[in-house]
């Protein structure tokens, strides 16, 4: 059975990837009931973000930690039932076995949605082999996920470039979130496997993650809207 089809508002995740909660406080003031899901890492996370997520989520926004946990078993199981107490909808963890089946078994029956990230979005061939892999990026990202499905993992974090590939190989149950999105003409910083919004939603992401070009934009509500609009267009066309 395929997973149900996301609220469509909750396709954008905006990463609140600020230094301090008030400056988060601020976008969140002005993106209002633009956006639904927000996604916390380390720069937020490690600046007070843990308590602003439980204020998010009481105000019935949806939350995704990100902390791609990566360790022994005994923590990654532990901290991720922290996130699924806190009420966190999804959490990251690197696509390693032994990483999986602890976060997998961490979260127990809470709806917390487990993601593995594939080969980060910032890395292409030349950085993995940097890293001491012996593969490239299509093949690491097509064993991770070959492991993650049979591990039975809720979903995947990949760039948008891999998503079609991702899909064919997860099968229709288990969601794709791509971070790497970028807007035609916005600045692909230190991101180098991206796509526009249409372009993600076409090759079957069924979340993007948007940072800089929406908090860094000097009207992060119209930026927020522009990539919802492209996402209705993509769903429109499929
Ligand atoms: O797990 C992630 O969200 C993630 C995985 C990945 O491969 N690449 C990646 O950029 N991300 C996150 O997605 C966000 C992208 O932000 P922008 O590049 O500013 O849009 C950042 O918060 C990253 O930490």
């Amino acid at each position: 059975m395929s997973a149900p089809l996301p609220d469509p508002r909750d396709r954008l995740i905006v990463a609140l990837d600020l230094a301090s909660v008030g400056a988060a406080e601020s976008v969140v003031a002005r993106l209002g009931d633009t956006v639904s899901f927000y996604k916390i890492g380390y720069e937020l996370g490690f600046a007070g973000g843990l308590g602003f997520a439980r204020e998010l989520i009481g105000d019935g926004k949806k939350v995704f930690i990100d902390f791609k946990l990566h360790d022994i078993g005994n923590t990654v199981a532990r901290g991720v039932a922290s996130l699924a107490a806190l009420g966190a909808s999804f959490a990251t963890v690197h696509a390693y076995p032994q990483t999986m089946r602890a976060a997998m078994e961490g979260k127990g029956a809470s709806p917390l949605r487990i993601l593995a990230v594939t080969v980060l979005t910032s890395y292409d061939d030349a950085d993995l082999d940097e890293a001491g892999y012996r593969g490239d990026v299509a093949s690491t990202v097509a064993r991770r996920v070959a492991l993650a499905r049979e591990i039975g993992i809720d979903g995947i974090v990949c760039a948008p470039t891999d998503a079609a590939s991702v899909r064919a190989a997860l099968g229709a149950k288990g969601a794709i979130v791509t971070p790497g999105v970028r807007p035609d003409g916005a600045a692909a910083g230190d991101q180098k496997r991206i796509a526009t919004p249409f372009a993600a939603i076409r090759a079957g992401a069924d979340h993007l993650v948007v940072g800089r070009p929406i908090v860094a934009s000097p009207d992060p509500a119209a930026a927020a809207r522009a990539v919802q609009a492209e996402i209705a267009r993509a769903l429109a066309t499929s």
